[in-house]
């Protein structure tokens, strides 16, 4: 199987800079996601790997050679898309092997590989029916057992779920990543879902303005993001700024919040004295115990009972809100005033980076 470098991708539509160096690599059988906003540009990268967009700069390498001279057509990626565009008066079964035939495979080897792929996809037994006659989720399926019966040697998959409804997604976002584990195949996503790259990826390209922000396992993106935009993109997210930072040693640093001192983990590339933000997602922060030393006091404003946990939100005195997921029986009525602990093993201290 694959392995893709993109290089210092860039791309210009006119007078809007889409791209404007982009890098990223998949290793061979990785999943990789391309997650952002609206206008990032997901979509014009994963164009430009299909080979639909030329870029105007940088290079993409397989296996260490550049495809950018190769047309799409036989650069032998397999591509689903949103609009999955169904051949409507074909059946399923035609619509999946219509790529076969035009390789001229046999219709025996056509049958077999075809039966096999709608078996994968949990289709079989729905080969005779229309487009029309099948579910969304169902031409979802399809749409992508028609790209893994050619066996691409990548995969490339922009919203592909975007259609479906919640549940529907959930089933689909598994099958889609089963799948492409057992087959080993390397392959691009794109989503603006933060639940979804988080769940289906080896790696995430979080992008911001046509550049990537941070790329990096999803764990890391969301316990160590690199700035305050990919923290608030992977999750939800306390985030407070502190005075400055005075390092601790090995990637330790004080910093100071509201009064509090802090000995916390940070990005290494925060200098000494800098001004930076601290992260603390829901599960770094709890509601102190009776008598325990609080690191914060505050009021709880809102509170949501979730079933497995209280979402709560408690405004500080300095005007800052702390959200976090309190036990299910805790005693939490809004207007109370309540201690709240930090738990540092679970803070991370980010560099002030100007939006
Ligand atoms: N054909 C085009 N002509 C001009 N500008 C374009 C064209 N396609 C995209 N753009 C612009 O390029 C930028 C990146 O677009 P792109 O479609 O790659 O973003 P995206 O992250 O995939 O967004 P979305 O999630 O909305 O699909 C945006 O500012 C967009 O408006």
């Amino acid at each position: 199987m694959a392995t893709v470098e993109v290089i210092n991708l860039r791309k210009q539509y006119q007078d809007v800079v889409a791209l404007e160096g982009v890098s990223l690599e998949a290793l061979s059988g990785q999943m990789v996601t391309l997650l952002g906003p609206s206008g990032c540009g997901k979509s014009t990268t994963l164009r430009c790997l299909a080979g639909f967009l030329e870029p105007d700069g940088g290079d993409i390498r397989i296996d260490g050679e550049s495809i950018l001279s190769i047309p799409s057509n036989r650069r032998g990626f397999g591509v689903v898309f949103q609009n999955y565009a169904l051949f409507p008066h074909m059946t399923v079964a035609e619509n999946v092997g219509y790529g076969l035939k035009l390789r001229k495979c046999s219709r025996a080897e056509i049958e077999t590989r075809v039966f096999d792929v709608l078996r994968a996809v949990r289709l079989n037994g729905l080969e005779d029916r229309l487009p029309r006659e099948i579910s969304g989720g169902q031409q979802q399926r399809v749409a992508l057992a028609r790209a893994l019966v050619l066996k691409p040697r990548l995969l490339l998959l922009d919203e592909p779920l975007a259609n479906l409804d919640a549940r529907l997604r959930d089933e689909v976002r598994w099958l889609v990543r089963d799948l492409q584990q057992q087959s080993g195949i390397t392959a691009f996503y794109v989503t603006h879902d933060q639940s979804e790259a988080m769940a289906i990826s080896d790696m995430v390209a979080v992008m911001k303005a046509g550049n990537v922000a941070q790329f990096a396992t999803p764990r890391e993106i969301y316990q160590r993001p690199s700035e305050r935009y990919v923290a608030d993109f992977t999750g939800e997210a306390n985030i407070l700024a502190c005075k400055e930072a005075a390092s601790a040693g090995a990637g330790r640093m004080c910093v100071s919040v509201g009064g509090t001192q802090l000995e916390v983990a940070g990005a290494t590339t925060i200098a000494p004295g800098s001004d930076v933000e601290l992260l603390l997602r829901p599960e770094a922060l709890r509601l102190a115990g009776v008598g325990e030393e609080a690191d914060f006091t505050g009021t709880i404003a809102k509170c949501a009972f979730l079933g497995a946990s209280q979402h709560c939100e408690i405004a500080l005195s300095d005007g800052n809100t702390l959200k976090l997921a309190a036990p299910p029986n805790a005693s939490v009525a809004p207007g109370s005033t309540v201690g709240i602990a930090i738990d540092r093993s679970h803070a991370w201290a980010m560099p002030k980076v100007a939006s």
